[in-house]
């Protein structure tokens, strides 16, 4: 396969929506196109509210800039991190010793009694409601998302959106904190694929992010308040038997005269509901392309990474 792209391919998301059939249908092609040999695109025009995400990260820079003996209260141990904050140094990337230079918080679907309750800190303003609208408003987005995914592997518009709906998906706000004395072989976030079906990401407050083309070359996914990266996580590989790629990212750090500056990013992934079967679909499956993976619900696979992450025991 021939490495073709040196940027991250951008897509608008009104081609989609939209009423011009010729535009739905190169979106939907682009988009599948680019999952196929790169498996990340950004997204521009994507109906993501300025003012929410602008309210989003500062209540985010207001928790993270709480003592640590206030943060911490907000830890479960019982829940090993599914929900609330995790402090930092706790998870490293599949593979490897040194944890990542990060604490990060997760909100998970609100009023849904199958998963863990949301944890609220009480000390900011507002942060229940930002959250629960900015998690519905990165749903919607997946949502459209998955409709031409699924348009571009010929099945049901729903049938991929169908196995979110509902699903076990969390936002994560992480701080990457100032660098000072750190392991010099850790960093921020050490090189991994998604879990999860697919990540909506927000631009970050800074570089850093970096992804693994298939041919090997790394490429700078450049800050742009103006568009969202959207990757597909390790679930929805296995589910179309690898013919859309989680492709390997990471996190590096920054320049030694940057190294006092935070980085803050907050992904929102997307997951299926945990009886989902992951098992390959039938038309991904051919004498070309045999079948990769054991089956395995989405709930038995997110326990094995979380495992391997050092999150849960
Ligand atoms: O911080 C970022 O830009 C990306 C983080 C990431 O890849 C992850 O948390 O899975
Ligand atoms: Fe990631």
């Amino acid at each position: 396969m021939k490495p073709c792209y040196d940027t991250i391919p951008s897509l608008n998301l009104q081609d989609f929506l939209g009423s011009d059939e010729g535009k739905k249908q190169k979106f939907i092609y682009n988009l599948g196109k680019a999952y196929q040999e790169l498996g990340f695109v950004t997204i521009k025009n994507h109906n993501l509210d300025e003012p929410l995400i602008n309210k989003l990260f500062a209540i985010y820079r207001q928790f993270f800039d709480l003592p640590e003996e206030v943060k911490n209260k907000y830890y479960d141990e019982k829940l090993c991190g599914e929900r609330g904050y995790t402090g930092k140094m706790r998870e490293r990337a599949k593979g490897f010793k040194e944890a990542d230079l990060k604490e990060f918080f997760h909100v998970g679907q609100e009023r849904e009694r199958k998963y863990p309750t949301n944890i609220w800190p009480s000390e900011i303003t507002n942060f229940s409601k930002i959250n629960i609208k900015a998690f519905k408003a990165l749903e919607n987005i997946g949502f459209s998302i998955l409709e031409a995914l699924a348009l571009f592997l010929n099945l049901p518009q729903d049938f991929l959106k169908e196995k979110v709906t509902l699903g076990n998906s969390v936002l994560r706000a992480i701080h990457y904190f100032p660098l000072e004395n750190y392991p010099s072989s850790a960093v921020r976030a050490a090189e991994h694929c998604d879990i999860n079906f697919i990540t909506v990401l927000m631009s970050a407050s800074a570089e850093g992010l970096q992804v693994k083309r298939l041919d090997g070359k790394w490429i700078d996914v450049k800050p742009d308040p103006e568009s969202i990266v959207i990757n597909v996580g390790d679930m929805l590989s296995r589910l179309t038997n690898n013919r859309l790629k989680s492709t390997v990212h990471r996190v590096v750090n920054p320049s030694p005269e940057k190294m006092h500056q935070p980085r803050y990013s907050i992904p929102f992934f997307m997951h299926p509901r945990p009886d989902v079967n992951l098992a390959s679909l039938e038309s991904c499956v051919d004498k070309q392309h045999p079948k990769l993976y054991s089956d395995i619900t989405a709930g038995e696979f997110l326990h094995q990474r979380l495992v391997e992450n050092g999150l849960k025991v």
